[in-house]
């Protein structure tokens, strides 16, 4: 029976982690760490996360500040309110939810925010500096990811790992993460040929495309990891909405391991994203740049 890896469990361990260090840096007579989430519209699992995100800012004893603005919000005043909160001495993370709406260039404000700043780890020079490995913010769910992963095998090196989805916030930043740990990753995505088999080789499976249920019990082999990052709303017969993943959580007694959904990736994102923010608010109080301490 393979391992459910419970990822609620995991998060509240490094939230205990987080914790502390807000406590130690306040108790040093550093300012409390502040996150500034900036939401564009109402985007469905914008609007689930920033709840989540500001109920745990409050747990961890963070200060929060939410921004919700308009779907119409001009590019240019979006930047403004940007410079704004890069500015300011009180706010140490800032994220601005993704996707935004259509008439506003994405890169071009993620590329605004303060890379120091920049706990979602979406800004070039963090891709960057993680890509080499010279330090940089980790994206959070893909940090998250391999947490999970090490939650149940420490030693990743040699390990083969398919990841499936190429997306700037998940499937790169896994792939080069993992890359990191010693695996031998594939990429794959829509124009992969032959995905089940590519799948029924790998040791570590990390799912990260939004297709509901795609990865089959027969894509997987014995004894494999299943990380399972898609959360898709469905209807059952009933009417009630229900979250679902990407892979066919019941077909998956023959793993090793496998993520739930939700209770799985979802958590560790927002863990992740607290411990980024009280880590650049820790690198500020020093002075030095975060994530440049991380060495991870
Ligand atoms: N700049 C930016 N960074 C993000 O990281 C980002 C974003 N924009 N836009 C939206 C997506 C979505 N996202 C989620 C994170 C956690 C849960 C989560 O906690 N899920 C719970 C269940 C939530 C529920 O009950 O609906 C779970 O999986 O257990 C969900 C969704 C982060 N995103």
């Amino acid at each position: 029976m393979a391992e459910t890896i419970d990822g609620r469990a995991v998060a509240r361990a490094l939230d205990e982690r987080t914790r502390a260090m807000v406590d130690s840096l306040v108790a040093e007579g550093n300012a409390r760490p502040g996150l500034a989430v900036v939401l564009v519209g109402n985007d469905p699992a914008s609007e689930v996360y920033v709840s989540h995100k500001t109920k745990a800012c409050e747990r961890l004893g963070l200060a929060s500040f939410e921004h919700r603005l308009p779907a119409e919000t001009s590019e240019a005043d979006l930047l403004v309110l940007i410079a704004d909160l890069n500015a300011r001495v009180d706010v140490h993370g800032v994220l601005v939810q993704v996707p935004l709406p259509d008439h506003i260039d994405e890169a071009r404000v993620l590329e605004a925010i303060d890379p120091a700043k920049d706990v979602d780890g979406f800004h070039p020079v963090n891709v960057g500096r993680i890509s080499a490995g010279t330090g940089g913010i980790r994206p959070c769910t893909a940090a998250g990811v391999v947490m999970l992963i090490k939650a149940v095998e420490p030693e990743l090196a040699g390990f083969d790992a398919l990841v499936i989805g190429r997306s700037n916030i998940v499937g790169k930043p896994v792939a080069t993460l993992l890359t990191q740990e010693g695996c031998t990753v594939t990429l794959a995505h829509s124009q992969t040929r032959d995905l089940p088999e590519k799948c029924r080789r790998a040791d570590i499976v990390v799912a990260a495309v939004g297709r509901p249920e795609l990865v089959r019990g027969d894509w997987v082999r014995d004894g494999a990891i299943v990380i399972d990052v898609g959360i898709s709303r469905s209807e059952n017969a009933d009417g009630k909405g229900q979250l679902v993943g990407d892979v066919a959580f019941a077909e998956m007694q023959h793993a090793r391991a496998v993520t739930p959904v939700p209770g799985g990736v979802g958590p560790m994102t927002i863990a992740v994203l607290l411990h980024n923010t009280v880590e650049a608010a820790k690198a500020f109080a020093g002075g030095k740049s975060a994530g440049m301490e991380q060495g991870q």
